[in-house]
């Protein structure tokens, strides 16, 4: 279990962003998180991943911090994956940075056999984006907090997507917070919501 206890987080002192905001990830949940641009819903999946600490709260995994090293066990997977990998790395290093999927993983996620010896910047914003969904799912990882990660993705490479990694979840019970602004997306994922608005979370 993935809990966010009592964060509190700024940028800036005089900017409060995250007031005191709790939340709880069961293994296999689905739980969605919506809010107005800017309420702070990357930095709470930042902090839920340890890329980021809070001021005061903490987040705790199975009753303890997070690691420091290895695998991270709760994977952030932001909006733009171009600034997430190495431009300097073919795709094949870049799939396999933490574990090797299977074949039968990349055809499900449609990660192209072709796509290996290309660099990052070949490939589209969507093809880059599979690949990175992908490179997530290490067997170390629990959780993923997905951070508007299909907004890139025409329809049906959206819904292969959703339905590759819903299919992986539920094998392996991942907990996915699911961050969007589109209601209908979030409606059809997640069977429990949440709202961030002037650093506070309400269900929604
Ligand atoms: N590294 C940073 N330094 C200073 N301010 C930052 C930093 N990162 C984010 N912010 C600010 O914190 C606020 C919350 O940003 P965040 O990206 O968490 O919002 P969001 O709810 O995810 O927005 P959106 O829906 O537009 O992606 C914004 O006002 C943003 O400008």
């Amino acid at each position: 279990m993935l809990k966010a206890r009592q964060l509190s987080f700024h940028f800036s002192p005089s900017l409060p962003l995250l007031q005191d905001v709790s939340l709880t990830l069961r293994a296999g949940q689905w739980l969605g998180l919506s809010g107005d641009s800017g309420a702070g819903k990357s930095t709470l999946g930042k902090l839920l991943a340890g890329y980021l600490a809070p001021q005061t709260g903490d987040v705790i995994l199975d009753g303890e911090a997070l690691p420091t090293c290895g695998v991270q066990p709760v994977q952030w997977l932001p909006q733009s994956p171009e600034l997430a990998v190495n431009p300097r790395w073919r795709v094949g290093k870049i799939l396999r940075e933490a574990w090797t999927p299977s074949d039968a993983q990349c055809q499900a996620f449609g990660v192209q056999p072709s796509w290996i010896s290309r660099f990052p910047q070949s490939l589209s914003g969507g093809e880059l984006q599979r690949v990175c969904v992908l490179r997530a799912l290490a067997p170390e990882v629990r959780f993923l907090v997905a951070d508007e990660i299909s907004t890139m993705l025409d329809p049906i490479t959206q819904l292969e997507l959703w339905q590759a990694l819903k299919r992986e979840a539920e094998q392996r019970q991942l907990g996915v917070l699911v961050i969007s602004h589109d209601s209908a997306l979030l409606e059809r994922l997640c069977p429990q919501r949440l709202h961030l608005s002037e650093g506070q979370l309400k269900p929604w």
